[in-house]
């Protein structure tokens, strides 16, 4: 993940429209820095577990899913890790790996419960075809197997599976240069590590090299914290609901400035606490603040990335 980090920070040093601010930084370190909220993976109570293979499987396809909620007002994450978890329980072959080449659009829709065409249908059956296919070729049609190949390595991890399934190579250009995000790739490693409470499967020696899941959540969340700036061109787009297009230089510096500005946080609560503390965790707290605040105004791109 040294190369998510050394490009957000790229973005960063070089951003148009979106700044970092320091004293913000140092300000909301201040109030938290002797207890930052912990959030339990799962607070919500939607995902699927069963300590064994069949939740890699299950998360594997949650997070080949997981991205762009928000062009259908009703729909949320919770509904697909729900909506997974239900379909899973009722019939324990949903996901494997014939099955997930074959779904088409109202099948997946069938499986979710949702009434209605789901945001970007085509991409998600596209994705699950895509998964279906190299964890048959390459894995024994397993997820279980890419966990059991990295070594207890989650940046291994990361990359095996940019490296074999398309889909996940969250990457751009800005400014001629090529960014790192892969936001569904950390965000898989990170639920695996939290669904097995770092244990077994979950048990990742660098589990510390995860940086934040640049999402559309945290970079609002940021912003009303007082760690991001926005120019107010920006602001305005934001404020009025008006897509950004995805790869623009706005996109990019929303996402990869929130991974920089997490990174600063976290290093200068260990200088001030000694205390370390993971991107992951920090992830979870902004994430479920951001989240628990409906009216928080976010960025709207049409991304499988995220
Ligand atoms: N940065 C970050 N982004 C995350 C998550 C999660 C869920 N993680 C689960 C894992 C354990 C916990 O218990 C969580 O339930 C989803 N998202 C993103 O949010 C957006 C959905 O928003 P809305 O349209 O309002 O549902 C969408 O881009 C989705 O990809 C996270 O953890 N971090």
């Amino acid at each position: 993940m040294e190369e998510v980090r050394a490009t957000s920070a790229w973005v960063a040093s070089h951003s148009s429209h979106v700044t970092v601010d320091s004293e913000g930084i140092e300000k909301l370190v201040e109030s938290v820095e002797n207890s930052i909220p912990k959030v339990e993976w799962n607070y919500e109570g939607i995902h699927y577990f069963d300590n064994g293979p069949l939740t890699l499987q299950y998360l594997f396809v949650l997070d080949t899913l997981n991205f762009c909620f928000w062009p259908d007002k009703e729909l949320n994450y919770d509904d697909l890790a729900s909506g997974l978890k239900e379909a899973l329980e009722k019939d324990q072959t949903v996901f494997d790996a014939d099955r997930l080449q074959k779904y088409t659009g109202p099948e997946l829709r069938e499986l979710l419960k949702w009434p209605r065409p789901l945001p970007l249908e085509d991409e998600r059956v596209r994705l699950m075809h895509e998964v279906g296919f190299e964890l048959e070729r390459s894995f024994g049609g397993k997820a279980s197997n890419i966990v059991e190949s990295c070594g207890k390595s989650a940046a291994k991890l990361v990359s095996t599976i940019a490296r074999h399934f398309p889909g996940f190579r969250d990457h751009t250009m800005y400014k001629g240069h090529q960014v790192f995000l892969y936001k569904r790739a950390q965000i898989f490693a990170a639920d695996v590590w939290g669904a097995f409470k770092g244990e077994g499967y979950g048990e990742f020696s660098d589990v510390g090299s995860i940086t934040i899941f640049a999402d559309y959540i945290v970079p609002a969340v940021l912003q009303q914290l007082g760690v991001l700036r926005y120019s107010s061109n920006l602001d305005n787009i934001i404020k009025g609901n008006k897509e950004i297009g995805s790869g623009t230089e706005e996109e990019v510096e929303l996402r990869a400035c929130s991974i920089y500005a997490v990174e600063k946080m976290r290093d200068l609560i260990q200088k001030r606490t000694g205390k370390q503390v993971l991107s992951v965790e920090l992830d979870l707290w902004l994430w479920a603040y951001g989240i628990s605040n409906p009216s928080l105004q976010h960025h709207r791109t049409l991304s499988i990335y995220y």
